[in-house]
């Protein structure tokens, strides 16, 4: 018999599985609110204007070719996205400190940067928020990393432990890597203070920790560029070594043209070149090139004043639509006298919410209301619209009485 015959099925990823769900259930009611992924108030996926535009740009422009790109891809790309998150006036960029490579979004950006720490850094321990972004411990693990956690969520408030994250990291290791999310923290919505962020910093510099930034959610979160990158930006800003991945899946809606890059903040100039070189030797054995058409389209729109501007536009509206959709989730379940304190909706920041909901109320409200969320009780707020948000609240009320 085949040589396969003992692999066993594998199981559903738990935030894609979720769509695979949705897809299966007939009902005229239900409600995606599970993958990360922006919908308009019709409940549609949304192409940006602006990347229609610069797409336009691209077809009419007779000169293009289907060349492969570098192994490090789309020059113009990786300088214009290093800009977008450490800011047009870094001292980093002007002293040529940083090397970047255009990786596959978001995912692939973490993927590379894990490979090449495992082969060429000495620590090889990651301390991840607990909870995090479930990929996260797929990725690093599968790149040769062990994969610890460091307290993040408190259940109670429903917001930050941060003496637990000091905690933690202070136990760590000199020199673990230690991954942190920009802004917009997945799953819980919750994001550290600047004061915080600023006393993260120095813990991290004073122990001599490597961080990783994963910035999947930049502008998503409040609508600001530069606002959801000045964690990022306080910690190149003194100088020190940091991983970046960026992804362009969110914020220019690309999620499907798998845009995004790493970057590494080095202390010199030299290092940065050879750390660059080094990394085309992780690459070009995983996927040789990175695709040509998404960084096109990306880059288009950073370089050019006009299309940046109406992005940013755009972008904001996005923001703006979450938060909306935040505070009418709050004051239907407010008029409705929902038992519980739901003030944390409209506290938490970007795509998702972290309800407070468990496992057992998730899959009520998914037989009973075919609501589709993930198990850990996230909503994607994208998922929604004005016209059911009603339909969400009556499934919460009905879990949670
Ligand atoms: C923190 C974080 N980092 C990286 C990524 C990877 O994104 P990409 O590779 O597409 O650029 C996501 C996307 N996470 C999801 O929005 C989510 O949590 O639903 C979804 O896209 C996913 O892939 O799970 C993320 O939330």
């Amino acid at each position: 018999d085949s040589v396969f015959a003992a692999i066993v099925q594998a199981p559903e990823d738990p935030i894609l599985g979720v769509t695979v769900a949705y897809n299966k259930d007939q009902s005229p009611v239900k409600l995606n609110l599970g993958v990360g992924a922006y919908r308009t108030e019709e409940g549609k996926p949304l192409v940006l204007n602006v990347v229609r535009k610069a797409e336009q740009f691209l077809v009419n422009d007779q000169s293009r070719v289907k060349e492969y790109l570098p192994i490090l891809g789309l020059a113009e790309f990786n300088k214009l996205s290093a800009k977008l998150i450490l800011g047009d006036d870094s001292p980093a960029i002007q002293e040529n400190r940083v090397a970047t490579a255009q990786c596959l979004s978001g995912t692939g950006s973490l993927r590379v940067g894990a490979e090449f720490l495992a082969k060429h850094y000495h620590e090889r321990t990651i301390y991840v928020p607990q909870p995090s972004w479930g990929n996260h411990l797929k990725v690093f693990t599968m790149a040769g990393l062990s994969v610890k956690t460091y307290s993040y969520y408190d259940p109670e408030t429903r917001g930050l432990n941060f003496q637990g994250l000091l905690e933690d990291l202070g136990a760590a290791p000199a020199g673990a890597i230690v991954l942190l999310h920009a802004c917009a923290h997945n799953p819980t919505g919750v994001d550290p203070t600047v004061e915080q962020w600023e006393q993260i910093r120095q813990l991290i510099r004073s122990k001599g920790l490597l961080p990783f930034f994963d910035s999947a959610y930049q502008g998503f979160a409040s609508g600001s560029l530069d606002a959801d990158a000045q964690p990022v930006r306080m910690f190149v800003a003194d100088g020190g070594e940091c991983f970046i991945a960026q992804s362009y899946a969110k914020n220019m809606g690309l999620y499907g043209e798998r845009v995004g890059a790493l970057s590494i903040v080095c202390k010199a100039a030299d290092v940065a070149g050879r750390v660059e070189s080094q990394l085309k030797l992780v690459i070009r054995p995983m996927y040789s090139n990175p695709p040509i058409h998404g960084a096109s389209i990306a880059s288009t729109i950073l370089k050019n004043s006009d299309m940046y501007n109406e992005w940013k536009i755009e972008l904001k509206a996005m923001a703006d639509r979450i938060i909306s959709m935040r505070k009418q989730l709050f004051d239907a379940l407010t008029a409705k006298g929902t038992p519980g304190d739901w003030s944390h909706i409209i506290k938490q920041i970007g795509m998702f919410t972290f309800t407070g909901l468990n496992s057992d109320q998730v899959a009520f409200m998914t037989k009973e209301y075919h609501i589709y969320m993930t198990s850990d009780g996230r909503i994607s707020m994208a998922g929604l619209s004005s016209s059911t948000v009603p339909h969400l609240a009556d499934a919460i009320h009905a879990a949670v009485t």
